[in-house]
């Protein structure tokens, strides 16, 4: 089946409305100009490899992808893997705090659709204003968690994209493309902390998508791949820039991007792309949702401030994160919850047992 993805990828990169386009094949418009190529030379060669070509058309289906919210009563998994067993075991009053979104395209292998791009920013819009929720766990539908980009929903957008001319069609394409970033940064932008769970496959825009969470599980039988390259692409959407500080080694990074090679769980583990490896999904689900339980009973201002400062002190220096800290925390420990936990911890209470307000 992969063959025939390949070919089919293959026909749309070489024939996609190729009757609007002008043969012989014109000049590359990054050419000569001073400054960075927004379409590089290789790219624009692909893009019109196919002009003298015998002509196709392609039909690209439009198939959905749904972003499964667990807190749905009618979702048939809320009732083994749902926030309402989870929290309400170990928070008493936590209903709601441990949120679950699951990649729901099991058939196509969870490819990333144009749905999937933009519900992901939808769910997480709701998901950062959500008062009741505290924690999010992401996770894979059906065989693998994902196939990465739907490359037969998603490759005319990037292969030949609109505009009147080069400089309006770059436009285009780059606004498009900050609006897939956009798909990942939402996760890192949302103040509750998100929790993957990987099983099987992630590939491609599904290692942009966990890189943007903060906290990475994987069952033994998973494996990641920067597959960007693999497809013709420098990867756009996060990978690059968040992966060197997931994992720490620049070298393993430049190898996993520069070559597509599998890394499996073992070595993931390893590297500290994930914190924890589980025989399997069964066990890395209750694991997550332990995991989950167990931030969801701290103090949400507590919580939410490091994970925003955790990503702060990421992306400055010390003394700025610091400066950034101290004006956090001017505010932020007025709140009651120091109050509160600290009496808990004087009185050897768990901090489970303490209702903290929503946040
Ligand atoms: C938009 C911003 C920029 C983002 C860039 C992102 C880039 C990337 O993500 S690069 C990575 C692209 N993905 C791939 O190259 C993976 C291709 N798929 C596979 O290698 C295999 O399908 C896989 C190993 C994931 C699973 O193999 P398995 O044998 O379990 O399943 P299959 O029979 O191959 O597939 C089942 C059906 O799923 C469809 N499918 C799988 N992957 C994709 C995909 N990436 N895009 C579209 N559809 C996919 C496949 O066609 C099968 O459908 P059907 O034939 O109708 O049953």
């Amino acid at each position: 089946m992969l063959d025939t993805l390949k070919k089919l990828f293959k026909f749309v990169v070489l024939n996609l409305h190729r009757p609007t386009l002008p043969s012989p094949i014109p000049a590359c418009p990054s050419q000569g100009r001073r400054g960075p190529d927004l379409i590089p030379a290789a790219l624009h060669a692909r893009r019109h490899a196919g002009d003298r070509k015998p002509g196709h058309r392609v039909v690209i289906t439009h198939i959905y992808t749904r972003l499964r919210q667990f807190g749905d009563a009618n979702s048939p998994e809320t009732a083994v893997f749902g926030p309402r067993e989870e929290s309400g075991a170990r928070g008493g009053n936590s209903h709601g705090r441990v949120k679950s979104a699951q990649l729901y395209r099991p058939e196509k292998r969870n490819a990333m659709n144009r749905a999937f791009w933009s519900e992901m920013v939808e769910c997480f819009s709701q998901i950062a204003v959500d008062a009741e929720c505290r924690v999010v766990v992401v996770s894979g539908a059906g065989k693998i968690f994902t196939a990465g980009i739907d490359l037969m929903d998603m490759s005319s957008d990037f292969i030949q994209p609109v505009g009147d001319d080069s400089a309006r069609t770059s436009w285009n394409l780059r606004r498009l493309i900050a609006k897939y970033q956009e798909t990942f940064s939402v996760i890192e932008k949302c103040p509750k902390p998100v929790v993957v769970a990987v099983h099987g496959a992630c590939i491609g825009g599904g290692v942009d998508l966990i890189t943007a969470c903060d906290i990475r599980l994987c069952t033994q039988d998973a494996w990641f791949q920067v597959k960007e390259v693999d497809i013709g692409l420098a990867a756009d959407v996060g990978t690059l820039q968040r992966l060197p500080s997931v994992i720490g080694s620049r070298s393993l990074v430049n190898e996993l991007a520069l070559t597509a090679r599998k890394m499996y769980s073992d070595e993931a583990k390893t590297c500290g792309l994930v914190s924890r490896v589980f025989p399997d999904k069964e066990a890395m689900l209750a694991g997550a949702l332990e995991l989950a339980g167990e931030i969801a009973a701290r103090s949400p201002v507590a919580v939410q401030g490091t994970k925003i400062n955790l990503i702060y002190s990421r992306d400055h220096s010390v003394a700025d994160s610091l400066d950034y800290m101290a004006t956090w925390n001017m505010s932020m420990l007025q709140t009651q919850d120091v109050l509160k936990s600290a009496q808990a911890a004087i009185e050897k209470k768990s901090p489970k047992e303490v209702p903290f307000s929503k946040l």
